[in-house]
């Protein structure tokens, strides 16, 4: 049986892949992630993906690796993770009232295949007010965060509509990597 490997420090993709029955392991890549490669988003996380999952796989036959990427997406600027509250406040003011695409990108790779997908999901918020807004900033929970939120958590209250994977939102695309984890021979173990 192949040992499958979650080349992420993301809590949301363990959980997403614990919540599947999968058993893994982690390791967390020391990729650094540079947004501003002028290439399309999609393309882009697909290869922020590859390059967290390429710096974990180490050649050993046995290992299936998973990396990831998410990346919001507004009028064609990308949005990563704020580097501060102030960075935050302007990103969550930027989506008050619109619609943003949120990209997750997937790269799985063993010794001899590599598939890579992304998901694109849109997400429109209400209308945010400054208070909301700093009461949101008080949680803490933008700061690990494209875009500076959590759908996941507080972020709800901010979200009218969504159209797409809300698994791909919150990091990792799960449906779709269960099927194609399938061709590597790796399947959740269920429970009778
Ligand atoms: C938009 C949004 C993003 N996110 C998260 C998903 C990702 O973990 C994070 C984007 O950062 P990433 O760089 O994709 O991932 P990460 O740094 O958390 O983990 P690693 O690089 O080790 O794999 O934003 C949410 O949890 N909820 C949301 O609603």
């Amino acid at each position: 049986m192949k040992r499958l490997v979650l080349a992420s420090g993301s809590p949301r993709r363990k959980e997403l892949l614990e919540q599947m029955n999968l058993h893994f392991d982690i390791i967390v890549s020391g990729f650094e992630e540079h947004l501003s490669l002028s290439v399309p988003p999609s393309e882009l996380v697909k290869q922020l993906a590859y390059g967290k999952a390429n710096d974990v796989y180490t050649n050993q036959s046995e290992r299936v690796v998973i990396g990831a990427d998410t990346v919001v997406t507004l009028d064609h600027n990308v949005l990563g993770k704020p580097e501060s509250r102030e960075h935050a406040r302007q990103m969550l003011r930027s989506l008050s009232g619109r619609t943003h695409i949120v990209y997750s990108g997937v790269t799985i790779l063993s010794h001899d295949k590599k598939v890579d997908f992304h998901e694109a999901t849109e997400v429109t918020f209400w209308e945010l007010t400054d208070e909301e807004i700093e009461t949101y900033l008080n949680t803490g929970e933008s700061f690990d965060k494209a875009g500076g939120y959590g759908i996941q958590g507080f972020g709800a209250a901010f979200v009218k509509r969504i159209h797409g994977d809300y698994y791909s939102v919150v990091g990792l695309p799960i449906a779709r990597t269960l099927r194609e984890l399938k061709a590597f021979g790796i399947v959740p173990e269920i429970q009778h």
